[in-house]
């Protein structure tokens, strides 16, 4: 039994070497552009794990407006080099640990966002691909009772919406609205504002058909924004989270005292904006809250799109329409 141990773990490890190939297949662009014009699947390399990453084999990924402006080339100032795979958010399973990683083994279940700064040198081979690598502290271990599809759902647009709220400095029994409460981003700000800080009222805007969505999420107010102007209602609120990118009606809606945090677009004093950063350690706390169902993630119907969809699934995000996340699965 002995030698058959040996065998076994010797024929164990070269079998997990062996099921890392040296290539994959992955969705990339080799230059700026739309994505039916530049985005081509094929063969790139598996990326070499540096000694504080982990190698994923992947399961699930999504898609952000990151990932689109990016491709688009408005970011290339701080781009890492093209050829790029796109893709910040991903799930899947950990096969190779570098030498330093300590939290996590083979075999775990994880997903993070894959990028640190999402800006500033995003990773180059991303997670729209069949493996890809990321550091430790930016993984968190899947909440149990979700899908694969579901925790790559989460990572970008959950810890956006943390950090937002956490710069906002929203305090229990507050009020915030939430622009673009239905989006990627906004359907986890609002629940995030009421079953995690305790928000006294959560009002937040979209369109006609998403409005009982926004109340199934927690809003105690849905305001229909192609019916009416909450800059033109009474209400004032302690914060004001903008997902659109409307700054400039958002900071007439506040408090004097009150904080605008502005995900995009131009700020007005005193609102102001902040870029994600991805931490392991947000997906950590918020893991609790995962499992328990008080946050659900929310995954546009059109989805998921299958891994020989991502141009079709690029393009529906692309219209601005969104309801959640805009998820490819399975890879
Ligand atoms: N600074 C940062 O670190 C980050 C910035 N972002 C940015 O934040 C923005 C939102 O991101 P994300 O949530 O992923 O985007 P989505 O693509 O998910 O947003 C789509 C949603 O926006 C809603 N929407 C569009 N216009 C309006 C409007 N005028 N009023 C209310 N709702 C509206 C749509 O609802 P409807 O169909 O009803 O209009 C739809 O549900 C993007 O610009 C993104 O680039 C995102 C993450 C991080
Ligand atoms: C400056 C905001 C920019 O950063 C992220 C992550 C986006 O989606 C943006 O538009």
């Amino acid at each position: 039994p002995v030698v058959r141990a040996e065998v076994s773990q010797e024929t164990a490890t070269r079998v997990s070497s062996m099921t890392i190939p040296s290539l994959q297949k992955a969705w990339y662009y080799e230059e700026y552009g739309s994505a039916k014009d530049v985005l081509k699947f094929g063969e790139v390399p598996v990326p070499e794990v540096q000694p504080d990453q982990v190698l994923i084999k992947v399961h699930a990924a999504a898609l952000n407006p990151v990932d689109f402006k990016r491709r688009l080339g408005k970011f290339k100032a701080s781009d890492s080099p093209l050829p790029t795979v796109p893709g910040y958010d991903v799930s899947g399973v950990i096969v190779k640990v570098g030498s330093k990683v300590t939290s996590f083994k083979e075999g775990d279940s994880v997903y993070a966002d894959v990028s640190e700064h999402a800006l500033d040198g995003p990773k180059q081979w991303g997670s729209i691909a069949q493996y890809t690598a990321v550091e430790e502290k930016l993984l968190g271990l899947m909440p149990k009772n979700l899908s694969f599809a579901e925790a790559a759902s989460l990572p970008l647009a959950i810890e956006t919406a943390l950090e937002g709220l956490e710069r906002a400095n929203l305090k229990e029994g507050q009020t915030i609205l939430v622009l673009a409460g239905a989006g990627g981003v906004g359907s986890l700000a609002v629940q995030i504002a009421k079953h995690v800080f305790g928000a006294s009222l959560v009002a937040a805007t979209a369109s006609t058909s998403k409005l009982e969505l926004l109340k199934q999420l927690g809003a105690d107010i849905a305001i229909d924004y192609t019916k009416q102007k909450y800059e033109d209602l009474p209400e004032r609120y302690d914060v004001v989270f903008d997902a659109v990118g409307e700054c400039e009606k958002a900071v007439k809606v506040v408090k004097e005292g009150g904080s605008v945090v502005a995900l995009t677009g131009a700020v007005t004093p005193p609102g102001f904006r902040f870029v994600v950063t991805s931490k392991g350690e947000s997906l950590s706390k918020l893991k609790p809250y995962l499992e328990s169902g008080k946050i659900k993630p929310v995954i546009d119907p059109k989805g998921p799109f299958g891994f020989d969809s991502v141009i079709d699934a690029f393009t529906y995000l692309e219209t601005g329409r969104a309801t959640g996340k805009v998820v490819i699965a399975p890879i």
